[in-house]
C-alpha cells in the first residue's frame, strides 16, 4: 500500500533525523508531539532541514537531566508556536548549518544550535525558547574560537528570559566564518544606537520626562560597540507588525553586494528604515552613512535637478516622518466619519508627531516620532496586515550587522488633554479638538517659566537690585499702602494694577496705542542692530528702529510685601481658566477663555527657551533652512538704550520646544484681544524681561485669545518667513499689503 503523504513526510523527518544520530524512537516521539502542536503544518517542522524538530529532540535529550530523571516530553520540549517569522527573508538565504553538514552531533553541534536558535528567538522578539534546564553558566556566556556570541545574566535565564528589557547583556559579534564557513555574510549594520531613556542633546530641561532618543551616526570603520548593540533588539522587542520594503533594487557593488531597504513600524509604534547589505565578499565593510548621505545628496541634485540651495538627506526623512504624520490623520479622517469629542481618557484617534533635533556639536542627531503608537499602527492597519506578517524587519543578530535609521516614539502619554500644562499651573488647562482627528499638536515641553537655552546671559542675584529697586521696608500688600512704594519708580510712582489685579486703563491704553499706532512713538536706533547682524553679520544694514517699550515692574523676593501684594500679578502665574483648542479656519492650535475676562486682565505670559539672537538665527536657519515656523519673541524693549548690545545681552524666546499655553495664542491683525507687555522683577536690567499677555478689551466665554505678532509680511528678507495671515480681521495686513507696516521683526 502506498504510504499517505503525511507518512511520506514523517519518515522523511525521521531518516533526516537518524541520518545526524539521533535515535529512530526518540525522533518519531518528538516529531509526533511536533505535529499535534503545529496542528500538522509541516512547513515549520520541515523548515531549514527539519531544524525544529532537530532541536526539539536536542532539547528533548537534555530534558533528560544530569540526575537521570526524564521530564515530560511533551511539556518540556516542543516550543510553543512561533508568533511571526521575521527573518524569513534573510534566513532563507542562510544555509542551515544542519544542511551544511557542518556539524555532527555533539557538544558543539548543540551550542551553536542553540546559539542559533536563541540568536533567532532575538530577533524575533520572543523569549528565547530555553528549556528549563538549561543551565544558566551555558549561556552567561557562549563563546568559542571565533569570540563572544552571545551573553545572558544568570538571573535572566532564571526568569525565562521574559523580558528583553531585563536582559543586561547581549553581546553579538560576527560568527566566524570557521564556525559557520558557508554562510553567506548578510550585513545589517546598525546605523543608530537607539536609546529611550536619553534625551537628544542640546534639548534642555527635565531630562526624564523627555524620553526622547539620541541617535548616533556611527562610522561604520568604527564599528558598532557591542554596547550599541544592546539596545537595537528591546525596542524592537519583537512585535514587528509591519514592513514595507520601499525599494528592493539590488544595486551591485562589485559585483557582490545588494542592498534592501525597508520601512517597518512594529505595534508599539516604532517606525524603522533599514538599509540592509547583503555580501558574499568577506571583506565587505559597510560604508559611513555620512558619506552615503552625501553621495545621495550630491546625485539628487544632479540627477534630480533639485534646486534648493538647503536640500539634505535629513530633511527628505523628515519630510517622510510628516508625511507619515499627515497620511495617519488622512487614513483617520476616512474611517471616522463623524466628528469625535476628544475626552480626556478616551480613545483618541491615530497622530504621529515628529521633530528633529540636531545637537549644537552636530555630531549627533535625533528623529523622534511621538504619539500613539497603538493607534499609529492602527492607521495602517487594514491594507498590508498579511504582507506584515510574512515580510518582517530584518533584525541585528550575531551574523547580521544592521544600518539603521530608527524613529523611536516617546513611550506613555506626552501631552495630557486634561492638564496640558501637567499641573505646573495654578489652573488646569484642557485641550479639546472638536473639528478634526488630529489628538495633540506638535510636541513640546510644558514650562510654566522661561528657561535658559545655552549661551544667554541672564544673571538674577539680590546684590544686583540695589535698594531704589525694591521696597525692603514694605509689609503685606503694597497696593494698599497710602504712599507708592520704590517699586512703582518705573512706572513714574504708581502702580499699575488697581486692587482687582487688573492693569490700569491708562497704562493698558498707551501700551496698546503703542503697538497699534507705533509710529506716534518713540524709537531708539541701534548702532550695531542684533537683528541686522543676524541677517547679515559682515555688512549689517542700519537699524530699522526699537520702539521703547513701557515696563511694569513687579514687587520681588528682595521686597518686603507678602508674596500676595497686589504688585505681583504675572509672576504669581496663570489663574483664569483657559483652553487649548483647535480653532476653526486653518490656524491651527489656539487658546481660548472659559470664562469671561474683564478688560487689562493677565492672561498668561509667553513663556519659552531664553536664546541669543545667534542661537535662534542658527536654530531656524542653520538647521531648518528657515523652512519651519518656530516662535520666537525678541526681547527688544530695550535695545536702543545701550549702545554695542553684547550678542549675548540681544535676546529672545522660543516657544517651539519649550513653552507654556502662550505659545497656542493665534495672531491677529491690529484689533486683537490681547497685548504682550513687558514686565520686570528678578533683575531691572531689560536685556532679559517677561512678556505678558494683558486682555484690551472685555473678552467672552470661549473666545478665542489673539495677539498681533507684529509680523511686517511684505518682509520676504526676513529669516523667519511669516504664514499666510488668517485672522479674519478687517484691518488684516497681510490682505491690505499697502497698509502693511514695520513694527519689530515678526513674528517680533
Ligand atoms: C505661536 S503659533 C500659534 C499656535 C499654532 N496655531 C499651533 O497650532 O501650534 C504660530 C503659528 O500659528 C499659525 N497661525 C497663527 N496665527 C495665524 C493666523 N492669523 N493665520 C494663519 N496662521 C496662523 C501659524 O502657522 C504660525 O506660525
Amino acid at each position: 500500500m502506498t504510504p499517505s503523504p503525511q507518512a511520506r513526510r514523517a519518515q522523511a523527518a525521521v531518516k533526516a533525523m537518524t541520518g545526524i544520530g539521533f535515535s529512530n524512537a526518540l525522533a518519531r516521539t518528538v516529531l509526533k508531539k511536533l505535529i499535534k502542536v503545529y496542528e500538522n503544518n509541516w512547513e515549520y517542522i520541515e523548515a531549514e532541514n527539519y531544524r525544529l524538530l532537530a532541536d526539539s529532540i536536542l532539547d528533548c535529550q537534555e530534558s533528560v537531566g544530569s540526575d537521570g530523571n526524564r521530564t515530560d516530553v511533551s511539556a518540556s520540549v516542543v516550543p510553543e508556536l512561533p508568533r511571526k517569522r521575521l527573518r524569513r527573508n534573510q534566513e532563507d538565504s542562510i544555509p542551515s548549518p544542519l544542511a551544511t553538514g557542518a556539524f555532527t552531533s555533539g557538544e558543539s553541534n548543540t551550542r551553536v544550535k542553540r546559539i542559533k536558535h536563541v540568536e533567532e528567538a532575538l530577533c524575533e522578539g520572543e523569549s528565547p525558547p530555553l528549556s528549563p534546564s538549561m543551565h544558566a553558566r551555558d549561556m552567561h556566556q557562549v563563546s568559542d574560537n571565533s569570540g563572544t556570541l552571545i551573553c545572558y545574566n544568570e538571573a535572566m535565564i532564571e526568569s525565562n528570559v521574559k523580558n528583553f528589557q531585563e536582559r543586561t547583556a547581549i553581546a553579538c559579534s560576527s560568527i566566524s566564518e570557521k564556525v559557520l564557513p558557508d554562510i553567506s555574510d548578510n550585513y545589517h549594520v546598525p546605523l543608530t544606537v537607539l536609546s529611550p531613556h536619553k534625551v537628544p542633546s542640546g534639548i534642555k530641561g527635565n531630562q526624564d520626562r523627555s524620553r526622547a532618543v539620541d541617535i548616533h551616526w556611527p562610522n561604520a570603520s568604527n564599528g558598532l560597540t557591542n554596547a550599541n548593540m544592546l539596545e537595537a533588539p528591546s525596542i524592537w522587542n519583537g512585535d514587528v507588525s509591519r514592513q514595507h520594503e520601499l525599494r528592493s533594487e539590488p544595486s551591485r557593488f562589485q559585483g557582490r553586494v545588494s542592498t534592501n531597504t525597508d520601512i517597518a513600524s512594529s505595534n508599539t509604534g516604532e517606525v524603522k528604515l533599514s538599509l540592509t547589505y547583503i555580501s558574499d565578499c568577506p571583506d565587505f565593510k559597510a560604508p559611513n552613512l555620512e558619506s552615503i548621505f552625501k553621495i545621495v545628496e550630491d546625485r539628487c541634485l544632479k540627477s534630480y535637478k533639485i534646486l534648493q540651495p538647503d536640500f539634505s538627506l535629513m530633511n527628505i526623512m523628515k519630510e517622510i516622518c510628516q508625511c507619515a504624520v499627515d497620511l495617519a490623520a488622512e487614513s483617520d479622517k476616512d474611517t471616522q466619519k463623524k466628528v469625535r469629542k476628544v475626552t480626556p481618557n478616551g480613545s483618541g484617534s491615530p497622530v504621529l508627531h515628529t521633530r528633529m533635533t540636531t545637537s549644537s556639536s552636530g555630531a549627533s542627531m535625533a528623529l523622534v516620532a511621538l504619539g500613539s503608537p497603538r493607534e499609529t499602527v492602527n492607521s495602517f492597519e487594514s491594507s498590508q496586515e498579511n504582507d506584515m506578517r510574512e515580510n518582517s524587519a530584518p533584525e541585528p543578530s550575531c551574523h547580521n550587522i544592521s544600518q539603521s535609521l530608527a524613529v523611536i516614539p516617546l513611550q506613555g502619554p506626552l501631552l495630557d488633554e486634561s492638564d496640558i500644562a501637567k499641573g505646573e499651573e495654578r489652573v488646569r488647562i484642557s485641550l479639546i479638538n472638536e473639528f478634526t482627528s488630529e489628538r495633540f499638536p506638535a510636541y513640546f515641553h510644558y514650562i510654566p517659566q522661561n528657561a535658559v537655552y545655552q549661551n544667554a546671559y541672564v544673571n538674577f542675584s539680590l546684590a544686583r537690585i540695589g535698594d531704589e529697586d525694591c521696597c525692603l521696608n514694605c509689609f503685606g500688600d503694597c497696593l494698599n499702602t497710602p504712599i507708592p512704594c520704590a517699586c512703582t519708580r518705573e512706572t513714574g510712582g504708581e502702580f499699575v494694577y488697581t486692587l482687582d489685579g487688573l492693569l490700569k486703563k491708562e497704562f493698558l491704553d498707551e501700551c496698546i496705542s503703542m503697538l497699534r499706532y507705533p509710529d506716534k512713538h518713540h524709537h531708539v536706533y541701534c548702532k550695531d542692530c542684533p537683528i541686522e547682524k543676524s541677517k547679515d553679520e559682515h555688512r549689517p544694514d542700519a537699524c530699522k528702529g526699537h520702539l521703547v517699550r513701557k515696563f511694569v515692574k513687579e514687587c520681588w523676593s528682595k521686597c518686603g510685601c507678602s508674596k500676595y501684594c497686589g504688585n505681583r500679578v504675572v509672576q504669581r502665574g496663570i489663574a483664569r481658566n483657559l483652553q487649548v483648542f483647535y480653532s476653526a479656519g486653518g490656524k491651527g492650535w489656539g487658546l481660548r477663555t472659559l470664562e469671561e475676562l474683564p478688560r487689562g486682565a493677565f492672561v498668561c505670559e509667553y513663556v519659552g527657551e531664553i536664546l541669543t539672537n545667534i542661537e535662534l538665527y542658527d536654530r531656524t536657519i542653520k538647521e531648518t533652512g528657515g523652512a519651519r515656523h518656530t516662535y520666537p519673541v525678541l526681547l527688544d524693549a530695550d535695545w536702543g538704550s545701550e549702545a554695542g548690545l553684547r550678542d549675548e545681552e540681544a535676546l529672545c524666546l522660543d516657544a517651539t520646544f519649550y513653552g507654556n499655553v502662550g505659545r497656542f495664542v493665534n495672531h491677529r491683525c491690529a484689533d486683537a484681544n490681547l497685548i504682550e507687555v513687558p514686565v520686570e522683577w528678578e533683575t531691572p536690567d531689560h536685556h532679559y524681561y517677561h512678556l505678558a499677555f494683558f486682555t484690551t478689551r472685555k473678552v467672552e466665554i470661549l473666545e478665542e485669545l489673539t495677539w498681533d505678532y507684529g509680523i511686517d509680511f511684505e518682509d520676504l528678507s526676513h529669516p523667519i518667513k511669516a504664514f499666510k495671515c488668517l485672522c479674519g480681521s478687517k484691518s488684516c495686513r497681510n490682505r491690505n499689503r499697502s497698509k502693511a507696516r514695520s513694527r519689530a521683526p515678526g513674528p517680533k
